[in-house]
């Protein structure tokens, strides 16, 4: 039998409520047997001629039905329940240890297939632990102990039943490599099928802009054809799997009645021995028959495994072992010293020795040509990497000192790349802080400009957004991230190219706006637009991951080095755009 370590693992999650599913299918093999040997008494006293006690019997087998109408009832759901607790606690665990591994690790990977894990894959787990499971152990006890009773009754009829029982149950498993292996191809197929048909949903623009839509249609087909190859490759072994498992199941039954027919011929049992050893060999079988039918319910969850085994044990991101609580009243001093970071496979390093504060209270603007290591330096304050020489301190505490929630609740990142949920225009901006009242939701988005344009939006707040924001303007998305780090009061602000898509006058209010918001908190932003960082407290200037220089504007500039170089470059393409 099939037992893989990762499902066997996830059942632990529920071992009471499974533990209590397998009793409970226990209780109705019992009715089971119950019901055979009424039938059999009933059946030699209708043979014998003695109908006195066949009302009383045939009532006895009533009642066994009945009962086991309602055991299966109360098993169904018990299983349910189970297999529902796994499920949750399944998912919870995988899109926990996802958060942990942080962005570094869903941008390595296909978002599709790892939708198809998490949703289909873990409901394949669940048929696999509440149904296979617990049918799988009462397979290991109840034929054993009906084997034991027919040993009593008439010994030999073991020749013909325990090969059959074997067979039906180790023939398969001859079958059992080609069937992994198939159903690894069919999983593989089903998950690439699902990130191609995500991935081409989401870049459905740049499809239509590039004239790449037919040629996307064609490779989906290519791949709904693989899939379809890949699900009757696997449905022939399962067949031929089930076919073994009946064709023993149907040997074992007629050898067993043939040889109960020989003995009551020879005079050896008794009529009602005979027909006892009929039922009680047609019961051995019945776990096995389904057996093999929930095997095939729960082989999904065996496909996804391994998928679901290489999620939850995916290495990256950083550990969380810090145990300080960092203290969030105040706005704390960030200093980064000596800080190199490679990213895995770069020939060079994005940082090198990076050394500066941010001091507590103040903005200090890091800037530098495109690719100087900006946005790096950034992630590294809210640990999504970790430095590998040298180390980013907050507060005085080294980063990794703190448990990553703690650290992170008091940072607020507003990046490049907004995301917002299909979800009202309150629910996005609550994200940050779940319990805001709506006049705060409103004071976030004055001061981010855009209170008057959610005032105009058909339902105002309650206005549903498109997947990823996509019913709202670059701008507004860029305003609307902005509120939202606004709104989650956070001591630390990080503002990476917050306002790349905010037109000008746009900027100058929004700008107001924030030297407001940055009162008491320590912000760091990064701008193209050096304009937009002229008033920073202090401005640090990054080229090819080194820090060049530090000052402020009127200093740099006097300096006339790489800074003034940026601000004249600025300058003249501002110049080139406006003429
Ligand atoms: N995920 C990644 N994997 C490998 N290299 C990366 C990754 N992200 C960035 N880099 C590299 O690290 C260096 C610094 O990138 P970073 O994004 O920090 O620069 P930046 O100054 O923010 O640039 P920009 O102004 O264009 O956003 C670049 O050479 C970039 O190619």
């Amino acid at each position: 039998m099939m037992l893989h370590p990762e499902l066997t693992r996830a059942a632990r999650t529920a071992r009471g409520a499974l533990l209590g599913a397998t009793a409970l299918l226990g209780a109705v093999a019992l009715t089971h047997l119950a019901q055979a040997v009424l039938l059999a008494v009933a059946l030699s006293a209708i043979a014998r001629g003695d109908t006195g006690h066949l009302p009383a019997l045939l009532a006895g087998v009533l009642v066994a039905v009945v009962v086991r109408a309602g055991l299966s009832w109360w098993q169904r759901r018990t299983a349910v329940r189970a297999g529902s607790r796994v499920r949750v606690g399944l998912r919870d665990a995988l899109l926990e240890h996802l958060g942990r591994l942080g962005p570094s690790h869903v941008q390595g990977v296909r978002v599709g297939a790892v939708r198809a894990t998490l949703v289909d894959g873990v409901e394949g787990v669940d048929a696999y632990v509440s149904r296979y499971l617990p049918q799988l152990l009462i397979t290991c006890a109840v034929p054993p102990l009906l084997l034991i009773a027919v040993a009593a009754l008439a010994p030999y009829a073991l020749l013909a039943l325990v090969p059959a029982l074997l067979l039906a149950l180790l023939a398969p498993r001859w079958w059992d490599r080609l069937l992994e292996r198939r159903g690894r191809e069919h999983w593989e197929s089903y998950e690439t099928l699902a990130a191609d048909y995500l991935e081409a949903l989401q870049g459905m623009p740049a499809l239509r802009a590039a004239g790449a839509v037919g040629r996307t249609r064609a490779r989906l087909e290519h791949r709904s054809d693989a899939l379809h190859r890949a699900t009757v490759a696997k449905l022939r072994v399962s067949l031929v799997d089930t076919g073994l498992t009946d064709l023993a199941i149907q040997g074992g039954t007629v050898a067993a009645a043939l040889v109960a027919c020989a003995s009551a011929a020879s005079g050896n049992t008794t009529a009602t021995g005979t027909y006892l050893l009929l039922m009680l060999a047609s019961e051995c079988f019945r776990p096995v028959r389904d057996l093999s039918r929930e095997w095939h319910a729960g082989y999904l969850g065996v496909s996804a495994a391994d998928g679901i085994a290489a999620l939850r044990t995916a290495e990256g991101g950083v550990p969380d072992e810090g145990r300080e609580q960092a203290d969030w009243s105040i706005a704390p001093d960030i200093a980064f010293d000596h800080v190199t970071f490679h990213y895995p496979g770069a020939v060079r390093p994005a940082l090198d020795g990076v050394t500066f504060t941010a001091a507590a209270g103040r903005t200090t603007a890091v800037v530098g040509p495109s690719g100087a290591g900006k946005s790096t330096l950034l992630s590294l304050l809210a640990r999504h990497h970790d430095p590998v020489h040298g180390q980013v301190s907050v507060d005085g505490v080294a980063a990794a000192r703190y448990a990553l929630d703690s650290l992170r609740r008091g940072i607020a990142v507003v990046s490049q790349e907004t995301y917002f949920f299909h979800a009202t225009v309150a629910d996005n901006l609550r994200l940050a802080r779940p319990d805001a009242t709506d006049d705060a939701l409103r004071r976030a988005t004055r001061a981010a400009d855009l209170h008057d344009e959610i005032a105009a939006m058909p339902d105002g707040y309650l206005t549903v957004l498109g997947e990823r924001g996509a019913t709202l303007s670059g701008g507004q998305r860029q305003r609307l991230a902005l509120a939202r780090a606004l709104l989650a009061d956070a001591r630390v602000l990080v503002l990476d190219e917050a306002t790349s898509a905010v037109d000008e006058r746009g900027e100058a209010r929004i700008g107001k706006a924030l030297a407001e918001a940055a009162r008491g908190r320590t912000c760091l932003v990064i701008a193209h637009r050096l304009d937009a960082v002229r008033h920073a407290d202090r401005i640090v200037v990054l080229d090819g991951g080194r820090v060049r220089a530090i000052g402020d504007h009127t200093t740099l500039m006097a300096e006339n080095g790489l800074y003034a170089s940026l601000v004249e470059a600025g300058r003249t393409q501002e110049a080139r755009r406006a003429a």
